[in-house]
């Protein structure tokens, strides 16, 4: 159950826009908080049946980065083994010689976390923002590219094939990640996907980006490399820093490890700062080979969201958005759309650790007693 005060004692005013979403906005660390008006606790809400869909938006001030960066001596706290942890002296940043092979980029990301009170309403949630996403895109450029990622993120994209406002023949389909295996492997997030959605809308098969079957893992990165800069830059515009595709809307999934796609912690590929998209060998998640997006793409994106649901996603959502880890230890950390949105979609379980009413203040290193 999310602990009642947690949501209650939040530094931020609830206000119903007139968009009807519930905005919850945070302060700054630097002005006191608000008093906030007494609110019913979320589940309680739920138990009411006051549980209307509609989000609670959280917005992470200072675009998510650490005021007070990685400290310059880290260690001497208790540690689970009993013993008291070294001190180690990091040169700190702009002191090392060699920068941190993961860099954070200081470009600024409007990011929020979109807080439902049940997961059948987080996918309806997911839903909503993809449709607006698609109309927005055809609007603007006559053409609309959505990127998928597999694991558990397929089966929330059924209502996808009833929604309204979505117009599939102007629509274009990839994966930011897929296994090396058969189209009919039960392991093929494409198999996941056509089943969910793509055999119940009438999207072109041209426009469906596949992974090419039967290709060592090197040349199915490359080939899907290929096409994606095949594709003209009237249908998928390219960054001007780095030169790199802009997404419409990148559906990410986050694993237990903080992975996104198949950028895992700590990984050559997670910090390639170069390419569209690379080969993985022994992924620390089966099967062994895929290929992944890099993160460049996906900070290249116009919108990225991190879809979290259920209760098994609620530590490694609160490590990611509440702690501060080294870089590339929890890659999830690194998607930072720039100049873009990232959302998060979480439901109450999956949201139960976090203390959003801590949000505003500086991240403490976790792991030093300084
Ligand atoms: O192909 C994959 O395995 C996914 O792209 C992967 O990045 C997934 O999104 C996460 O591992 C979360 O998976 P779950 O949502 O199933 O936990």
């Amino acid at each position: 159950m999310l602990k009642t005060t947690r949501l209650g004692q939040q530094p931020c005013l609830s206000t119903l826009s007139n968009t009807a979403v519930r905005v919850i906005r945070c302060q700054a660390a630097s002005s006191p908080p608000t008093p906030v008006p007494e609110k019913a606790p979320l589940v309680q809400r739920q138990q009411e049946g006051a549980d209307d869909g509609k989000p609670f938006v959280n917005l992470i001030p200072n675009n998510g980065r650490w005021d007070i960066g990685i400290p310059p001596v880290m260690g001497a706290h208790l540690m689970a083994s009993g013993t008291i942890a070294p001190i180690s002296v990091s040169k700190g940043a702009g002191v090392d010689l060699t920068p941190h092979q993961f860099q954070y980029h200081t470009t600024e990301t409007d990011t929020s976390v979109l807080l439902y009170v049940s997961p059948e309403k987080a996918q309806a949630g997911l839903t909503k923002l993809v449709v607006e996403a698609a109309e927005a895109a055809v609007k603007a450029k006559g053409a609309f590219t959505l990127v998928l990622s597999g694991g558990s993120l397929p089966g929330l994209l059924g209502p996808l094939a009833s929604a309204k406002g979505i117009d599939w023949s102007k629509t274009h389909i990839f994966f930011v990640d897929e296994r090396n295996v058969p189209h009919s492997s039960l392991d093929s997030t494409y198999k996941a996907v056509q089943e969910a959605l793509l055999s119940k809308v009438p999207v072109p098969a041209a426009q469906v980006y596949a992974i090419a079957e039967g290709l060592t893992v090197q040349h199915a990165a490359t080939q899907y490399e290929g096409r994606l800069i095949s594709i003209p830059a009237s249908a998928l515009p390219r960054s001007t820093e780095g030169d790199f595709p802009v997404f419409d809307l990148i559906l990410l999934g986050v694993g237990p490890d903080g992975h996104v796609a198949s950028l895992f912690p700590n990984r050559p590929e997670t910090a390639a700062t170069k390419g569209w998209v690379l080969p993985v060998m022994n992924s620390p998640k089966p099967p062994p080979e895929r290929i992944t997006m890099t993160m460049p793409v996906i900070n290249a994106a116009k919108e990225v969201a991190i879809v979290a649901l259920g209760e098994g996603k609620r530590e490694i959502v609160q490590r990611i958005l509440e702690t501060q880890a080294l870089p590339g230890a929890l890659p999830a950390q690194l998607v930072r759309p720039k100049g873009g949105k990232l959302k998060w979609l979480l439901d109450v379980a999956s949201a139960e650790l976090l203390d959003i009413a801590s949000w505003g203040e500086a991240k403490p290193f976790p792991r030093s007693a300084f």
